[in-house]
């Protein structure tokens, strides 16, 4: 007898939405995503990048950005016509032209809000790190140096002194309070004075902000205005007391005057979260006593990060959905 099947009752098979990722993708990140999308990833590829777009790719509306490394420009977009969202689970997009995206009417989104308080705790303990030598007590401590040779030098006072925020957005805002309960009079650089904070001191230049501070406090994003904002004539007029901290990007610092200045005494010390060429780090810092190294680690925590996947998938459900974004970078 012949057998014939009926379909009305099959289920349909939803298909999850394609995401590319061209990034190697960690496998934390790949088991809160893969339930939501079908990943596409350039890494598992035989192919060279340019061949798997083209054979792959040419129908791919999303792309998810995991790092803030490499550069996503306009031959990128060449290769993906489809495309309408970048998703970046960065809050800084230096590293994708968001010009190329408006001008295609590819949207960008970023980490928000996500990092900010993390970012805030993290810069304010290098702060305290550099002027109390905190990491450096602990090395001395640890290698036997107490025992041999007595207390080592002691630091500099943290409460009181005036710091100066490189962009007060939210991370430079967050910074600025934690820092006012340490007593310390805050002034800042932006593009213009920001009237919801009246009690902190607008500086219109970079030079008079250094001139006016102990401490200068990078937080602000990269652009072409602000690549190298930190030169040799900001780093003088700091002075020889004052303090870097970076939380930015590395290139806002003009680097290898960074290190002559620290060699030449004519800061006093720096907190270096972000480099020019990560994860290179020049190496004479890395013998500075007065110098605090981390690696690129000042927005992330384990709670961050969960926070930072969960907006990454709210922007592509509600791209796929062709509902508002959650938070689109203004391009
Ligand atoms: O630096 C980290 C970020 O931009 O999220």
């Amino acid at each position: 007898m012949a057998t014939t099947t009926s379909t009305t009752n099959t289920p349909k098979i939803e298909e999850k939405p394609k995401v590319l990722v061209l990034q190697r993708i960690n496998a934390y990140f790949e088991g809160v995503l893969s339930p939501h999308f079908d990943l596409v990833k350039a890494d598992e590829s035989s192919l060279p990048i340019p061949a798997f777009l083209s054979t792959h790719c040419r129908h791919i509306r999303a792309l998810l950005v995991m790092a803030p490394i490499g550069t996503f420009g306009s031959s990128l977009l060449d290769q993906l016509p489809s495309l309408g969202l970048i998703a970046c689970t960065s809050a800084g997009v230096n590293h994708i032209d968001v010009d190329a995206c408006r001008k295609r009417s590819v949207a960008v989104t970023n980490a928000g809000e996500m990092f900010t308080p993390d970012a805030a705790d993290y810069t304010v303990g290098l702060l305290v790190d550099v002027l109390r030598r905190v990491v450096m007590a602990d090395r001395y401590v640890r290698n036997g140096s107490w025992m041999l040779k007595g207390d080592y030098p002691l630091g500099s006072k943290v409460s009181g002194k005036r710091v100066g925020i490189v962009g007060l957005g939210s991370i430079g805002s967050h910074v600025a309070k934690r820092l006012t309960a340490f007593g310390c009079p805050i002034s800042y650089f932006s593009r213009a004075p920001k009237p919801n904070y009246p009690s902190y001191t607008y500086f219109p230049n970079v030079l008079d902000l250094a001139r006016e501070s102990d401490v200068l406090i990078l937080s602000c994003a990269l652009t072409d205005e602000t690549r190298n904002i930190i030169n040799r004539d900001v780093m003088i007029a700091l002075g020889k007391d004052g303090v870097i901290i970076n939380v930015g990007r590395g290139a806002l610092i003009d680097e290898p005057e960074l290190v002559r200045c620290l060699k030449e005494g004519v800061i006093g010390g720096a907190g270096l979260d972000v480099f020019v060429n990560e994860p290179e780090v020049p190496e004479e810092l890395t013998h500075m006593e007065n110098v605090v190294l981390s690696d690129h680690r000042a927005v992330t925590t384990p709670e961050s990060f969960k926070n930072v996947l969960e907006l990454a998938i709210a922007n592509l459900d509600a791209f796929f959905s062709g509902k508002p974004l959650l938070s689109p970078v203004s391009c």
